[in-house]
Protein backbone atom coordinates (compact mmCIF):
# COMPACT_ATOMS: atom_id res chain seq x y z
CA UNK A 1 0.00 0.00 0.00
CA UNK A 2 1.18 3.65 -0.44
CA UNK A 3 1.48 6.06 2.56
CA UNK A 4 3.02 9.86 2.64
CA UNK A 5 5.87 9.83 5.04
CA UNK A 6 7.83 12.61 6.35
CA UNK A 7 10.97 12.07 6.11
CA UNK A 8 12.08 15.48 7.14
CA UNK A 9 10.69 18.88 8.13
CA UNK A 10 8.97 20.02 4.53
CA UNK A 11 9.75 16.50 2.98
CA UNK A 12 7.15 13.94 1.92
CA UNK A 13 8.20 10.88 0.43
CA UNK A 14 5.25 7.90 -0.89
CA UNK A 15 6.74 4.61 -0.12
CA UNK A 16 5.47 1.43 -0.01
CA UNK A 17 4.61 0.01 3.05
CA UNK A 18 3.12 -3.51 3.78
CA UNK A 19 -0.96 -3.62 4.12
CA UNK A 20 -1.49 -4.39 7.89
CA UNK A 21 -3.18 -7.47 9.12
CA UNK A 22 -6.27 -6.84 11.56
CA UNK A 23 -5.61 -8.00 14.98
CA UNK A 24 -8.19 -10.11 16.34
CA UNK A 25 -10.16 -6.68 17.87
CA UNK A 26 -9.68 -4.80 14.96
CA UNK A 27 -10.98 -3.90 11.40
CA UNK A 28 -9.03 -2.82 8.63
CA UNK A 29 -10.35 0.29 7.08
CA UNK A 30 -9.59 1.15 3.24
CA UNK A 31 -8.81 4.87 3.91
CA UNK A 32 -10.48 7.73 1.88
CA UNK A 33 -10.90 11.37 3.54
CA UNK A 34 -7.74 12.43 5.87
CA UNK A 35 -8.15 16.01 7.28
CA UNK A 36 -5.20 18.49 7.47
CA UNK A 37 -5.07 19.64 10.88
CA UNK A 38 -2.75 22.15 12.07
CA UNK A 39 -1.12 19.71 13.96
CA UNK A 40 0.36 18.10 10.92
CA UNK A 41 1.47 21.03 9.58
CA UNK A 42 3.48 21.76 12.65
CA UNK A 43 5.05 18.80 12.12
CA UNK A 44 5.32 18.98 8.64
CA UNK A 45 7.41 23.14 9.33
CA UNK A 46 8.88 22.00 12.31
CA UNK A 47 9.39 18.66 12.98
CA UNK A 48 8.49 18.44 16.78
CA UNK A 49 5.52 19.97 19.03
CA UNK A 50 7.09 20.77 22.15
CA UNK A 51 8.14 17.17 23.26
CA UNK A 52 6.76 15.26 20.52
CA UNK A 53 10.18 15.05 17.82
CA UNK A 54 9.43 13.34 15.02
CA UNK A 55 12.72 11.14 15.03
CA UNK A 56 11.77 8.47 12.35
CA UNK A 57 9.75 8.59 9.36
CA UNK A 58 5.90 9.12 10.29
CA UNK A 59 3.05 9.32 8.57
CA UNK A 60 1.00 12.51 9.56
CA UNK A 61 -2.86 12.81 9.83
CA UNK A 62 -5.34 12.05 12.18
CA UNK A 63 -9.00 13.10 10.70
CA UNK A 64 -9.89 10.10 8.88
CA UNK A 65 -12.45 8.23 7.55
CA UNK A 66 -12.97 4.76 5.01
CA UNK A 67 -14.40 1.76 4.44
CA UNK A 68 -13.93 -0.81 6.29
CA UNK A 69 -12.72 -4.00 4.14
CA UNK A 70 -11.78 -6.30 6.35
CA UNK A 71 -12.26 -7.72 10.45
CA UNK A 72 -10.66 -9.18 13.03
CA UNK A 73 -12.32 -12.38 14.37
CA UNK A 74 -13.71 -10.87 17.71
CA UNK A 75 -15.44 -8.06 16.10
CA UNK A 76 -18.61 -8.19 15.64
CA UNK A 77 -19.64 -4.40 15.73
CA UNK A 78 -18.84 -3.62 12.39
CA UNK A 79 -18.61 -5.70 8.73
CA UNK A 80 -17.01 -5.01 5.63
CA UNK A 81 -18.60 -2.34 3.19
CA UNK A 82 -19.24 -0.19 6.38
CA UNK A 83 -18.31 3.60 5.85
CA UNK A 84 -16.50 4.43 9.59
CA UNK A 85 -14.90 7.84 10.82
CA UNK A 86 -11.64 6.44 12.91
CA UNK A 87 -11.21 8.12 16.62
CA UNK A 88 -6.92 8.46 16.84
CA UNK A 89 -6.30 8.39 20.17
CA UNK A 90 -6.58 4.53 21.39
CA UNK A 91 -6.29 4.03 25.63
CA UNK A 92 -4.63 1.42 27.76
CA UNK A 93 -8.36 0.66 29.20
CA UNK A 94 -6.57 0.28 32.24
CA UNK A 95 -5.31 3.08 34.15
CA UNK A 96 -7.55 5.06 36.92
CA UNK A 97 -8.11 7.77 34.34
CA UNK A 98 -9.22 5.14 31.51
CA UNK A 99 -11.76 3.58 34.54
CA UNK A 100 -12.99 6.99 34.93
CA UNK A 101 -14.24 7.59 31.95
CA UNK A 102 -11.54 10.43 30.91
CA UNK A 103 -9.54 8.13 28.16
CA UNK A 104 -8.29 10.94 26.62
CA UNK A 105 -6.27 11.74 29.58
CA UNK A 106 -4.56 7.78 29.54
CA UNK A 107 -0.39 8.59 29.91
CA UNK A 108 -0.36 5.61 27.64
CA UNK A 109 -2.81 6.52 24.97
CA UNK A 110 -2.09 5.73 20.84
CA UNK A 111 -2.65 9.05 19.22
CA UNK A 112 -2.42 8.94 15.23
CA UNK A 113 0.58 11.28 13.89
CA UNK A 114 1.71 11.62 17.27
CA UNK A 115 5.65 10.76 17.67
CA UNK A 116 6.17 7.39 17.65
CA UNK A 117 2.43 6.54 16.50
CA UNK A 118 1.75 6.45 12.64
CA UNK A 119 -1.15 8.48 11.50
CA UNK A 120 -3.95 8.05 8.50
CA UNK A 121 -1.91 9.51 4.85
CA UNK A 122 -2.13 5.47 3.97
CA UNK A 123 -4.13 3.34 2.08
CA UNK A 124 -5.00 0.88 4.89
CA UNK A 125 -4.98 1.54 8.94
CA UNK A 126 -5.96 -1.88 11.35
CA UNK A 127 -7.90 -0.05 14.23
CA UNK A 128 -9.15 -1.24 17.15
CA UNK A 129 -13.32 -1.86 16.39
CA UNK A 130 -14.34 0.18 19.84
CA UNK A 131 -12.71 3.27 18.33
CA UNK A 132 -14.16 3.19 14.81
CA UNK A 133 -18.13 4.51 14.31
CA UNK A 134 -20.22 3.60 11.33
CA UNK A 135 -21.62 6.33 9.89
CA UNK A 136 -25.08 6.61 8.31
CA UNK A 137 -25.81 7.45 4.44
CA UNK A 138 -26.81 10.29 4.97
CA UNK A 139 -23.02 11.88 5.99
CA UNK A 140 -19.96 11.85 3.36
CA UNK A 141 -17.14 10.05 4.42
CA UNK A 142 -15.21 14.04 4.42
CA UNK A 143 -17.78 14.90 7.12
CA UNK A 144 -16.90 11.84 8.98
CA UNK A 145 -13.45 12.64 9.08
CA UNK A 146 -13.93 15.76 10.37
CA UNK A 147 -15.78 14.18 13.80
CA UNK A 148 -11.99 14.65 14.97
CA UNK A 149 -12.27 18.59 14.85
CA UNK A 150 -15.91 18.55 15.95
CA UNK A 151 -14.95 16.60 19.05
CA UNK A 152 -12.37 19.00 20.07
CA UNK A 153 -15.32 21.62 19.85
CA UNK A 154 -18.26 19.21 21.44
CA UNK A 155 -15.61 18.81 24.51
CA UNK A 156 -14.82 22.32 25.08
CA UNK A 157 -18.30 22.94 24.98
CA UNK A 158 -18.83 20.40 27.99
CA UNK A 159 -16.15 21.69 29.78
CA UNK A 160 -17.36 24.89 29.62
CA UNK A 161 -21.12 23.87 30.88
CA UNK A 162 -22.39 25.92 28.15
CA UNK A 163 -26.31 25.51 28.53
CA UNK A 164 -29.35 26.80 26.51
CA UNK A 165 -29.56 30.15 26.87
CA UNK A 166 -26.06 31.38 27.35
CA UNK A 167 -23.57 33.69 25.98
CA UNK A 168 -20.61 32.52 24.32
CA UNK A 169 -17.64 34.40 23.12
CA UNK A 170 -15.22 31.94 20.99
CA UNK A 171 -11.82 33.06 20.20
CA UNK A 172 -9.95 32.61 16.91
CA UNK A 173 -11.86 31.10 14.13
CA UNK A 174 -9.94 28.06 12.66
CA UNK A 175 -11.30 24.57 12.44
CA UNK A 176 -11.39 24.32 16.08
CA UNK A 177 -13.05 27.91 17.26
CA UNK A 178 -15.82 27.49 13.81
CA UNK A 179 -16.69 24.08 15.29
CA UNK A 180 -16.47 25.24 19.17
CA UNK A 181 -18.79 28.21 18.06
CA UNK A 182 -21.27 25.69 16.25
CA UNK A 183 -21.03 23.35 19.47
CA UNK A 184 -22.32 25.80 21.79
CA UNK A 185 -24.81 26.98 19.26
CA UNK A 186 -26.41 23.18 19.43
CA UNK A 187 -25.59 23.23 23.15
CA UNK A 188 -28.37 26.36 23.48
CA UNK A 189 -26.26 28.70 23.19
CA UNK A 190 -28.47 32.10 22.48
CA UNK A 191 -25.76 34.56 22.02
CA UNK A 192 -22.04 33.72 20.11
CA UNK A 193 -19.60 35.76 19.43
CA UNK A 194 -16.13 34.98 16.90
CA UNK A 195 -13.08 36.49 17.08
CA UNK A 196 -10.14 36.27 14.56
CA UNK A 197 -7.83 38.75 12.99
CA UNK A 198 -8.08 37.45 9.42
CA UNK A 199 -10.75 39.42 7.78
CA UNK A 200 -11.53 36.25 5.99
CA UNK A 201 -12.02 33.94 8.32
CA UNK A 202 -13.84 36.75 10.67
CA UNK A 203 -16.33 36.92 7.44
CA UNK A 204 -16.36 33.22 7.35
CA UNK A 205 -17.32 33.12 11.13
CA UNK A 206 -20.53 35.69 10.32
CA UNK A 207 -21.69 33.81 7.55
CA UNK A 208 -21.83 30.08 9.25
CA UNK A 209 -23.83 31.91 12.57
CA UNK A 210 -22.00 34.00 14.86
CA UNK A 211 -23.90 37.10 15.57
CA UNK A 212 -21.13 39.05 15.38
CA UNK A 213 -17.47 37.84 14.66
CA UNK A 214 -14.63 40.56 15.08
CA UNK A 215 -11.73 41.28 13.79
CA UNK A 216 -10.21 42.29 17.01
CA UNK A 217 -7.14 44.21 15.01
CA UNK A 218 -9.72 46.51 14.13
CA UNK A 219 -12.82 46.68 17.03
CA UNK A 220 -12.73 47.11 20.24
CA UNK A 221 -14.23 43.39 21.62
CA UNK A 222 -14.86 45.08 25.15
CA UNK A 223 -17.33 46.81 23.84
CA UNK A 224 -18.75 44.26 21.51
CA UNK A 225 -19.06 42.10 24.39
CA UNK A 226 -21.08 44.99 26.95
CA UNK A 227 -23.38 45.53 23.74
CA UNK A 228 -24.48 41.78 23.70
CA UNK A 229 -24.32 41.20 26.92
CA UNK A 230 -25.92 44.38 28.73
CA UNK A 231 -22.33 45.17 30.22
CA UNK A 232 -22.59 42.06 31.63
CA UNK A 233 -19.89 39.79 30.03
CA UNK A 234 -20.21 36.51 28.48
CA UNK A 235 -21.44 33.09 30.56
CA UNK A 236 -18.77 31.17 28.62
CA UNK A 237 -14.77 32.01 27.09
CA UNK A 238 -13.61 29.49 24.79
CA UNK A 239 -10.31 30.50 23.87
CA UNK A 240 -9.52 28.61 20.51
CA UNK A 241 -6.64 30.93 19.14
CA UNK A 242 -3.72 30.04 21.00
CA UNK A 243 -2.52 33.07 20.12
CA UNK A 244 -1.05 34.55 23.68
CA UNK A 245 -2.55 37.90 23.40
CA UNK A 246 -5.90 36.04 23.02
CA UNK A 247 -5.15 33.91 25.94
CA UNK A 248 -4.19 36.90 27.89
CA UNK A 249 -7.49 38.80 26.92
CA UNK A 250 -9.46 36.11 27.45
CA UNK A 251 -10.64 36.69 30.90
CA UNK A 252 -11.47 40.34 30.18
CA UNK A 253 -14.60 39.03 28.36
CA UNK A 254 -16.58 36.87 30.87
CA UNK A 255 -18.74 37.49 33.31
CA UNK A 256 -18.38 37.48 37.08
CA UNK A 257 -18.73 33.89 37.81
CA UNK A 258 -18.75 32.57 34.57
CA UNK A 259 -16.25 30.45 32.71
CA UNK A 260 -13.09 30.04 30.40
CA UNK A 261 -11.90 27.02 28.91
CA UNK A 262 -8.46 27.16 27.36
CA UNK A 263 -8.07 24.78 24.08
CA UNK A 264 -5.07 26.69 21.93
CA UNK A 265 -1.92 25.88 22.39
CA UNK A 266 0.24 29.06 23.10
CA UNK A 267 3.81 28.99 21.37
CA UNK A 268 4.89 29.23 24.93
CA UNK A 269 4.13 27.23 27.71
CA UNK A 270 4.10 30.17 30.02
CA UNK A 271 1.32 32.93 29.52
CA UNK A 272 0.71 35.79 32.42
CA UNK A 273 -2.59 35.95 33.53
CA UNK A 274 -4.44 37.93 36.24
CA UNK A 275 -4.44 35.12 39.03
CA UNK A 276 -6.73 38.28 41.31
CA UNK A 277 -9.16 38.35 38.20
CA UNK A 278 -10.16 34.70 38.29
CA UNK A 279 -10.56 34.83 41.99
CA UNK A 280 -12.86 38.21 42.79
CA UNK A 281 -14.59 36.90 39.43
CA UNK A 282 -14.78 33.71 41.24
CA UNK A 283 -14.33 32.41 37.46
CA UNK A 284 -14.40 28.73 36.65
CA UNK A 285 -10.82 27.82 34.70
CA UNK A 286 -10.59 24.89 32.58
CA UNK A 287 -8.37 23.18 30.37
CA UNK A 288 -9.51 21.24 27.54
CA UNK A 289 -7.60 18.39 26.24
CA UNK A 290 -8.52 16.70 22.73
CA UNK A 291 -11.91 15.03 23.77
CA UNK A 292 -13.64 11.58 25.20
CA UNK A 293 -17.26 10.02 24.18
CA UNK A 294 -17.66 12.65 21.86
CA UNK A 295 -17.33 10.64 18.46
CA UNK A 296 -21.30 9.29 18.90
CA UNK A 297 -22.70 12.84 19.33
CA UNK A 298 -20.74 14.33 16.38
CA UNK A 299 -22.11 11.73 14.15
CA UNK A 300 -25.58 12.42 15.81
CA UNK A 301 -24.74 15.73 14.84
CA UNK A 302 -23.72 15.25 11.49
CA UNK A 303 -26.70 13.18 10.29
CA UNK A 304 -28.80 15.64 11.84
CA UNK A 305 -27.40 18.35 9.41
CA UNK A 306 -26.97 20.68 13.20
CA UNK A 307 -23.32 21.49 12.22
CA UNK A 308 -21.64 22.41 8.61
CA UNK A 309 -18.49 20.71 8.95
CA UNK A 310 -18.25 20.49 4.68
CA UNK A 311 -18.15 23.69 4.58
CA UNK A 312 -15.27 24.47 6.43
CA UNK A 313 -13.19 22.20 3.46
CA UNK A 314 -11.48 25.03 0.91
CA UNK A 315 -9.56 22.55 -0.98
CA UNK A 316 -9.27 18.43 -1.74
CA UNK A 317 -5.65 17.14 -2.71
CA UNK A 318 -4.72 13.34 -4.00
CA UNK A 319 -2.22 11.72 -1.41
CA UNK A 320 0.06 11.52 -4.45
CA UNK A 321 -0.29 15.52 -3.60
CA UNK A 322 0.32 15.74 -0.01
CA UNK A 323 2.58 18.58 -1.00
CA UNK A 324 0.61 20.53 -2.29
CA UNK A 325 -1.99 19.73 0.74
CA UNK A 326 0.26 21.20 3.02
CA UNK A 327 1.34 24.15 1.70
CA UNK A 328 -1.86 24.84 1.05
CA UNK A 329 -3.01 24.08 4.37
CA UNK A 330 -0.19 26.61 5.37
CA UNK A 331 -2.91 29.74 3.71
CA UNK A 332 -4.00 32.07 6.70
CA UNK A 333 -7.37 32.46 4.92
CA UNK A 334 -7.23 28.74 4.35
CA UNK A 335 -9.59 26.46 6.80
CA UNK A 336 -9.43 23.28 6.67
CA UNK A 337 -7.53 20.93 3.23
CA UNK A 338 -8.77 17.65 2.93
CA UNK A 339 -6.72 15.00 0.97
CA UNK A 340 -8.72 12.17 -0.83
CA UNK A 341 -7.60 8.31 -1.39
CA UNK A 342 -9.53 7.82 -4.68
CA UNK A 343 -8.26 5.78 -7.17
N1 LIG B 1 -6.62 21.40 23.34
C1 LIG B 1 -6.77 20.55 22.31
O1 LIG B 1 -7.16 19.39 22.47
C2 LIG B 1 -6.50 21.02 20.93
C3 LIG B 1 -5.92 22.23 20.75
N2 LIG B 1 -5.69 22.68 19.50
C4 LIG B 1 -5.15 24.02 19.41
O2 LIG B 1 -6.26 24.92 19.28
C5 LIG B 1 -5.89 26.05 18.52
C6 LIG B 1 -6.83 26.21 17.34
O3 LIG B 1 -6.68 25.14 16.43
P1 LIG B 1 -7.00 25.38 14.90
O4 LIG B 1 -8.33 25.98 14.74
O5 LIG B 1 -6.70 24.12 14.21
O6 LIG B 1 -5.86 26.45 14.57
P2 LIG B 1 -5.80 27.60 13.48
O7 LIG B 1 -4.41 28.11 13.52
O8 LIG B 1 -6.36 27.12 12.20
O9 LIG B 1 -6.79 28.70 14.04
C7 LIG B 1 -6.41 29.69 14.95
C8 LIG B 1 -7.11 30.97 14.55
O10 LIG B 1 -6.82 31.97 15.52
C9 LIG B 1 -6.67 33.19 14.82
N3 LIG B 1 -5.96 34.15 15.67
C10 LIG B 1 -4.64 34.42 15.73
N4 LIG B 1 -4.42 35.40 16.63
C11 LIG B 1 -5.62 35.73 17.14
C12 LIG B 1 -6.05 36.67 18.11
N5 LIG B 1 -5.19 37.47 18.75
N6 LIG B 1 -7.37 36.73 18.40
C13 LIG B 1 -8.26 35.95 17.77
N7 LIG B 1 -7.90 35.03 16.84
C14 LIG B 1 -6.61 34.93 16.54
C15 LIG B 1 -5.94 32.79 13.55
O11 LIG B 1 -6.06 33.76 12.53
C16 LIG B 1 -6.63 31.50 13.20
O12 LIG B 1 -7.75 31.70 12.35
C17 LIG B 1 -4.42 25.84 18.14
O13 LIG B 1 -3.61 26.47 19.11
C18 LIG B 1 -4.26 24.33 18.24
O14 LIG B 1 -2.94 23.94 18.47
C19 LIG B 1 -6.09 21.98 18.39
C20 LIG B 1 -6.65 20.75 18.52
C21 LIG B 1 -6.86 20.14 19.81
C1 LIG C 1 -3.27 19.23 19.34
C2 LIG C 1 -3.80 18.77 18.04
O1 LIG C 1 -3.92 19.53 17.14
C3 LIG C 1 -4.21 17.36 17.83
N1 LIG C 1 -5.57 17.34 17.43
C4 LIG C 1 -3.97 16.54 19.04
O2 LIG C 1 -4.95 16.30 19.74
O3 LIG C 1 -2.83 16.15 19.28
Amino acid sequence: MRAAVLTDPGEFELRERARPDPAPDEVLVRIRRVGVCGSDVHYYEHGRIGDYVVEDPLVLGHESAGEVVAVGEAVDSLEPGARVTLEPGVPCRRCPHCKRGSYHLCPDVTFMATPPHDGAFVEYVAWPADFVYELPDSVSLGEGALCEPLSVGIHACRRGGVAPGDSVLVTGAGPIGLLAADAARVAGATTVLVTDVVPEKVARAERRGADQAVDVTEVDLGAVVDEHTDGVGVDVVVEASGATASIQSALDGVRRGGTVVFVGLAPEAEVPIDVLDIVDGELDVHGSFRYANTYPAAVDLLAQGAVDVAGLVDAEHSLDDVDGAFQRATAPDVVKVMVTLDR
